[in-house]
C-alpha cells in the first residue's frame, strides 16, 4: 500500500475518535457562549452533508436547521438535499434565491457586464446573506463546510462559503470527507457525484480547477503528486492567501 491510502486507512480505522472530536468541538462552539443551534447550507453535495450530520449528531434535530436555496440549480441536487434530510433526520427548509439573483445581476450590470464566473460568485454571497439573516433572528451560528482540500487552493467564493462562524471540517481533505460521509450515513448518490459548486452550468470543481482531488490530495497527504498538478496548485495556494487570513487593516 502506498502513503496515501496508508493515510487513508488509519483514518478510516479511527474514524470514530474522529467523530466524537468533531461533536465535542461543535457543541462547544454552540454551548461555550450559550447559542441556540447551527445553520447550514445545504447542498446536495457531501460537504454540506457531512457538516449538517455532523451537527445534528452533536445538538439534536431541533438544534439544526439546514437550508436549501435554489437559484436555477440542477434538480439532482434537490433530491439529494431532500434524501439527505431524510436520512439524517434534518430540519430542511427551502429558500428560493432564484428572484433575488434576477433583480440584483441586472442592477449591477447597469453599471458593468458581469462573466458567469462573477455571477457564480455573486450567487455565493447571496445564500451567505440568507444563512445569516437566519442566524440573526434564530440566535445560531452558521457553519462552514469548506474542507481541507478546497480550502488549500482557495476553491471557494471570498464572502460567500468561504467564511461563516466556525468549521467542523476544515481539516479533511475530500478523500477523508467521503470516509466521514459513508461512517455518518450519508446516501452513496450524494459521496459518488461529481463535486460542483453548480454556480453555472455544467461546472465540475476538477474542471475548473486543472486538476483532480486526487492529485491535490496527495499532495496535502504525501507531500508528493504529478509534477504538471504540483505547479498548479501551489500556483492557486499562493494566490489566494488573502482568502485564508483576516483582512489587513491600519
Ligand atoms: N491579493 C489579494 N488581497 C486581498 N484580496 C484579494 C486579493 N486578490 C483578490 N482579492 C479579492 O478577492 C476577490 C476574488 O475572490 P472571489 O470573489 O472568491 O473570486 P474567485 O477566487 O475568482 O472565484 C471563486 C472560486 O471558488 C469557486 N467556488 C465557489 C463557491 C463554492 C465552491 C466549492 O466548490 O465549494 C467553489 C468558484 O467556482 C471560483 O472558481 C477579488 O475580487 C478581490 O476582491
Ligand atoms: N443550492 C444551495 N443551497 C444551499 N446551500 C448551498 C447551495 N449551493 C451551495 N451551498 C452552500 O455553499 C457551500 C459550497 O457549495 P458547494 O456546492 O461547492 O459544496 P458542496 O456541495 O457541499 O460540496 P461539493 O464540493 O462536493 O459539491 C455548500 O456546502 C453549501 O453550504
Amino acid at each position: 500500500m502506498d502513503k496515501f491510502h496508508e493515510h487513508l486507512a488509519n483514518y478510516q480505522a479511527q474514524i470514530k475518535k474522529d467523530v466524537e472530536k468533531r461533536l465535542a468541538f461543535i457543541r462547544e462552539q454552540i454551548d461555550g457562549p450559550g447559542l441556540n443551534g447551527v445553520v447550514v447550507g445545504i447542498s446536495g453535495g457531501i460537504d454540506s452533508a457531512v457538516t449538517a450530520a455532523l451537527c445534528v449528531r452533536a445538538l439534536g434535530r431541533e438544534r439544526v436547521i439546514g437550508v436549501w436555496m435554489p437559484a436555477y440549480s440542477q434538480p439532482v441536487h434537490e433530491a439529494d438535499a431532500k434524501q439527505l434530510a431524510e436520512a439524517i433526520g434534518l430540519n430542511l427548509v427551502t429558500v428560493d434565491v432564484g428572484p433575488a439573483f434576477d433583480a440584483l445581476v441586472p442592477a449591477i450590470q447597469s453599471v458593468l457586464p458581469l462573466d458567469d464566473k462573477t455571477k457564480g460568485n455573486t450567487k455565493a454571497r447571496l445564500r451567505m446573506t440568507v444563512l445569516y439573516a437566519v442566524a440573526n433572528q434564530k440566535g445560531c451560528l452558521v457553519a462552514d463546510t469548506c474542507n481541507r482540500s478546497e480550502v488549500y487552493v482557495g476553491y471557494m467564493t471570498k464572502g460567500g462559503d468561504g467564511l461563516a462562524d466556525f468549521n467542523p471540517v476544515e481539516s479533511l481533505t475530500k478523500h477523508e470527507m467521503r470516509i466521514l460521509a459513508k461512517e455518518l450515513g450519508i446516501p452513496d448518490s450524494i459521496i459518488t457525484k461529481a463535486p460542483s459548486a453548480d454556480l453555472w452550468e455544467g461546472q465540475t470543481d476538477e474542471q475548473e480547477m486543472g486538476f483532480t482531488y486526487e492529485d491535490l490530495d496527495r499532495l496535502l497527504i504525501t507531500g508528493e503528486t504529478r509534477p504538471e498538478a504540483m505547479e498548479r496548485i501551489e500556483y492557486l495556494h499562493r494566490i489566494s492567501e488573502h482568502k485564508r487570513n483576516l483582512m489587513p487593516g491600519i
